[in-house]
């Protein structure tokens, strides 16, 4: 359940402008399974990936490889977590005023006062599996399905995020293919490193409160490199594109899709562009959904990949930094801040006649 004190859901119900559904998205996908089947498929599907990147920052990913199985029971997993009672839920939470952001969190996103229609676990993803909050129920959750073998909440997350994170390999491989990159491992290497800071994060939107529509997860970029979503069939996932107009996601169980994130903007030199998107609540079913977003290790420099930037008069569009710099930064800002702002170079034509000068 989601509590919100008095005049909380004011700040969470829209301007007057937004009140109207969007009308839908047509989302581009790309099918793994196809593109495994030959030389062809896989060259085809490499450039359909960054298309999409380019134009969206976002697609659909089918033939993913993840058993469907294992999805329902994540999906079952999570519902019985967020229907215990607010204590025992509670104790999965982050320290107050600790460093750690992982745990239990609701309707609170992040530090800074963004406030949505929505509780989530967040929790730390090493090579090893998801890192759990120390209190995220050991023993088999009430609801596990019928016949499905007594597993734990975490050891179920574990599986996921190791078949999960075998899928954004495959992706990051399709990515840097579509970008022409000589080394196509490149961009793999950074999510799947033993060190790289990659989170897990369960969201689950209960039904709206009242008829209309909510912020659910107020709009926003996700920091990271790539982000892998997967949800139930209820839907509320917008994007915007780039003209700023807002689209709806058809929810889509059976999918993945992904997000490309600020750091992959920064690695292309801006030609893949993060997807600013967000979750509107308006849906009498509640909406569950597992996000898998792939970082690089922190101290790992941000700067164009090699061979990128020949191709576009060696001018880069970001100063270096480090992704440890970046999150700090990030976390330190509202939701919905343009956080790439403060690393770009200014290349407007008065600030490069002003350099030349
Ligand atoms: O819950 C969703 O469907 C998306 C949430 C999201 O964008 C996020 O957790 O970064
Ligand atoms: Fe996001």
């Amino acid at each position: 359940m989601v509590v919100l004190a008095k005049g909380e859901l004011e700040q969470i119900a829209l301007p007057a402008g937004q009140r109207a559904a969007p009308p839908l998205a047509a989302v581009p996908e790309v099918d793994l399974a196809m593109a495994a089947a030959n030389a062809g498929a896989r060259a085809a599907a490499a450039r359909a990936v960054a298309r999409a990147c380019e134009e969206h920052g976002f697609f659909k990913v089918t033939g993913h490889g993840v058993p469907a199985p294992l999805l329902a029971r994540v999906e079952a997993a999570a519902a019985a977590f967020f229907a215990l009672p607010q204590q025992e839920k509670e104790k999965a939470a982050a320290a107050p005023g600790g460093s750690s952001p992982f745990g239990y969190a609701s309707k609170r996103i992040g530090g800074n006062g963004d406030l949505g229609w929505v509780e989530y676990l967040l929790l730390g993803v090493s090579a090893a599996g998801a890192a759990a909050p120390a209190a995220l129920p050991g023993a088999p959750l009430p609801a596990a399905p019928a016949g499905a073998s007594p597993c734990s909440f975490r050891d179920l997350l574990d599986e996921y995020v190791a078949a999960v994170r075998r899928m954004t390999g495959a992706v990051l491989e399709l990515m840097a293919e579509g970008l022409g990159l000589e080394d196509t491992g490149a961009l793999a290497r950074l999510v799947l490193a033993g060190d790289s800071d990659s989170m897990l994060r369960v969201n689950h939107y209960p039904p709206r409160p009242e008829p209309g529509r909510l912020t659910g997860f107020g709009e926003h970029t996700d920091p990271q490199i790539i982000s892998l979503l997967r949800s139930n069939a209820t839907a509320g996932l917008e994007i915007s594109l780039r003209d700023g107009t807002w689209v709806a996601v058809p929810a889509d169980a059976d999918s993945f899709f992904v997000n490309v994130g600020d750091a992959l903007q920064v690695l292309t030199n801006g030609r893949f562009r993060s997807v600013r998107h967000r979750v509107m609540v308006s849906s009498a079913r509640p909406r569950v959904s597992v996000i898998f977003f792939g970082g690089p290790p922190p101290r790992e420099r941000l700067a164009p990949l090699p061979g990128l930037l020949d191709r576009e008069g060696g001018r880069r569009r970001y100063r270096d930094f480090t992704w440890r710099e970046y999150k700090t930064s990030a976390y330190r800002t509202k939701l919905a801040d343009n956080r790439l702002g403060r690393f770009e170079f200014d290349t407007t034509p008065a600030a490069a006649a002003a350099a030349s000068s």
